[in-house]
């Protein structure tokens, strides 16, 4: 599927499976944890994977949550998406966050907890100048062409509650 060579892959914990694609044309690989945590509501805690892994140079792996538990019970990754470098060999760890407001989340060592997604990556350089050329857009940014569902909320309120 892929003209890159098969990614080397360690497992540094043989009770984890080798990480494997739901579907055979899914972008990521599920990572499980290999410890039991509990994970109390707005608490993070850093969970091993028990692989690591050598990417390809001009390459990059990004961990990313798993939407149905971030659906089901607000499980997300802190640092979304986690950057694996390709230099990179240590074992691949996951900060996951608990971002409901009351429940904990029971994480059981083997549980597919996040994926992994492999991409080609440019290695650029930089180069300082003066100044950069003139855009439509120029320095606008953060919101600036509008459209924001916050904004059509608020105008949507009564005046007096708008304020
Ligand atoms: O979710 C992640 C993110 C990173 N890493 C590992 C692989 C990555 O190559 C290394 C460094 O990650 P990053 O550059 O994001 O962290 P940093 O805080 O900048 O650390 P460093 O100074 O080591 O680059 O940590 C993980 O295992 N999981
Ligand atoms: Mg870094």
């Amino acid at each position: 599927m892929s003209d890159l060579p098969a990614i080397e892959l360690l497992r540094l914990d043989p009770e984890i499976p080798v990480p494997q694609r739901a579907h055979e044309s899914d972008a990521g690989v599920d990572l499980c944890s290999t410890v039991d945590v509990t994970i109390e509501p707005g608490e993070r805690v850093l969970v091993g994977t028990g692989i690591a892994v050598a990417l390809p140079v001009g390459t990059v792996g990004l961990i990313h949550p798993r939407s149905g538990l971030a659906a089901k019970s607000g499980l997300s990754v802190v640092n979304t998406p986690g950057t694996i470098d390709a230099g990179y060999r240590g074992e691949i760890k996951v900060c996951l966050i608990n971002h409901d407001l009351r429940t904990p989340i029971d994480i059981r060592r083997g549980d597919r907890i996040a994926q992994l997604l492999v991409q080609r990556i440019e290695l650029v350089s930089f180069v300082e100048v003066e100044s950069l050329d003139d855009t439509s857009r120029g320095t606008g940014g953060h919101g600036s062409s509008g459209g924001h569902a916050i904004l059509h909320a608020v105008s949507a309120l009564p005046e007096e509650e708008a304020q």
